[in-house]
């Protein structure tokens, strides 16, 4: 029985919401309205407007809940940002039942900068995962997670340019997803309420796999991909995509294996990036940990500061698969 049924479909209806305002900003997008934040990444009117939407409903249903979300307002409060601001806000109330005033928005955004840490309940949000990929057109993710002392509870992400059925690339577009802790990954479409239950690929033999990958280099080591899946016996080309829509496509059998190879030694991965894609391979029946083959430590605070690196595997080649990671990472 679900034990946060009440957090799943108010988080739910969030995603939901904050879902719309990415398709309706893809759909107005200019140039001019993407600013790059000091680590060189880029971010649009459409983040800071899914995170003022996603806090503001959860205030509204929990409003003791700490939330560790991605963006902050120091780039909207200033002069410069004033024409980013009424954008923002204009936006966010075209979404929102009740309108809110700058200030209020402002803060909405704010109440996401929560540090994070090993006790009580606290939620995880990224707006926005894989802006690059939003502004290409291509894979991005609205992604939401419960924590509860310092372990993930329930993930809920909307793709909105993710294929209902991959089989069918060009058919409906726009699929939620849905992980509660010991209850199972579930998979429904923007259109419906209907929720199907999804599990990861069953595959006979690893060589037989797929995997996916980021499709920026500087995110994850295509060539350290490359070399693990040609030890492997995969022939498969990678399947590349921005995203949490990698965990999401794992876990529905899409691919079969999800590897985020470090580039750099000083990355820390943003807790973000990862609570609800992994709890929903997790419950697909998958395995996820670091390139130590750790667990993920989302206990941390803002950042998986004791992980490097991703490895994501059905749990029946997960062994044969970090055997070959740590072969290629650790032994160079
Ligand atoms: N060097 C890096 N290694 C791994 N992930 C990174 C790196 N730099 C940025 N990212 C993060 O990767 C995520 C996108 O990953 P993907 O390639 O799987 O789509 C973004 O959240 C991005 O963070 P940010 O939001 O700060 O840009
Ligand atoms: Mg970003
Ligand atoms: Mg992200
Ligand atoms: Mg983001």
């Amino acid at each position: 029985m679900s034990v946060f049924a009440a957090e799943r479909a108010v988080a739910i209806n969030a995603v939901l919401q904050a879902s719309k305002v990415c398709q309706k900003v893809f759909k107005q997008l200019v140039n001019n309205e993407t600013i790059t934040k000091k680590d060189k990444s880029p971010v649009t009117v459409a983040d800071f407007s899914a995170q003022a939407v996603v806090n503001t409903i959860l205030y509204h249903s929990f409003p003791n809940d700490p939330i560790i979300g991605e963006e902050d307002t120091k780039d909207l409060r200033v002069e410069s940002g004033k024409e980013l601001r009424a954008k923002i806000h204009s936006l966010t109330n075209s979404i929102l039942d009740d309108p809110l005033d700058e200030t209020t928005l402002l803060d909405a955004i704010d109440r996401g900068s929560y540090p994070g840490g090993s006790q009580g309940r606290m939620w995880t949000l990224d707006p926005i995962d894989g802006t690059k990929g939003f502004l290409r057109g291509e894979q991005f993710a609205v992604c939401l997670a419960l924590l509860v002392d310092g372990k993930i509870q329930l993930g809920v992400m909307g793709c909105p340019n993710l294929p209902v059925d991959s089989k069918v690339p060009e058919g409906e577009k726009g699929c939620l997803f849905i992980a509660e802790k010991g209850q199972g990954a579930f998979q429904r479409k923007f259109s419906s309420t209907e929720e199907t239950k999804i599990q990861m690929a069953n595959i006979s033999s690893i060589l037989e796999a797929s995997f996916c990958e980021s499709v920026e280099a500087a995110h994850s080591s295509h060539g350290d991909a490359a070399k693990i899946a040609s030890l492997l016996g995969i022939t498969k080309p990678p399947i590349r995509m921005d995203s949490q829509c990698k965990y999401c496509s794992v876990a529905r059998g899409d691919a079969d294996i999800y590897l985020r190879l470090p580039t750099r030694d000083d990355y820390e991965e943003n807790i973000w990036d990862h609570a609800s894609g992994a709890l929903l391979v997790q419950e697909a029946g998958g395995i996820v940990s670091d390139i130590y083959s750790k667990p993920l430590d989302f206990s941390l605070g803002r950042t998986l500061k004791s992980n490097k690196g991703v490895v994501v595997s059905h749990s029946k080649i997960y062994s044969q698969v970090i055997e070959v990671v740590q072969q290629v990472l650790l032994k160079k």
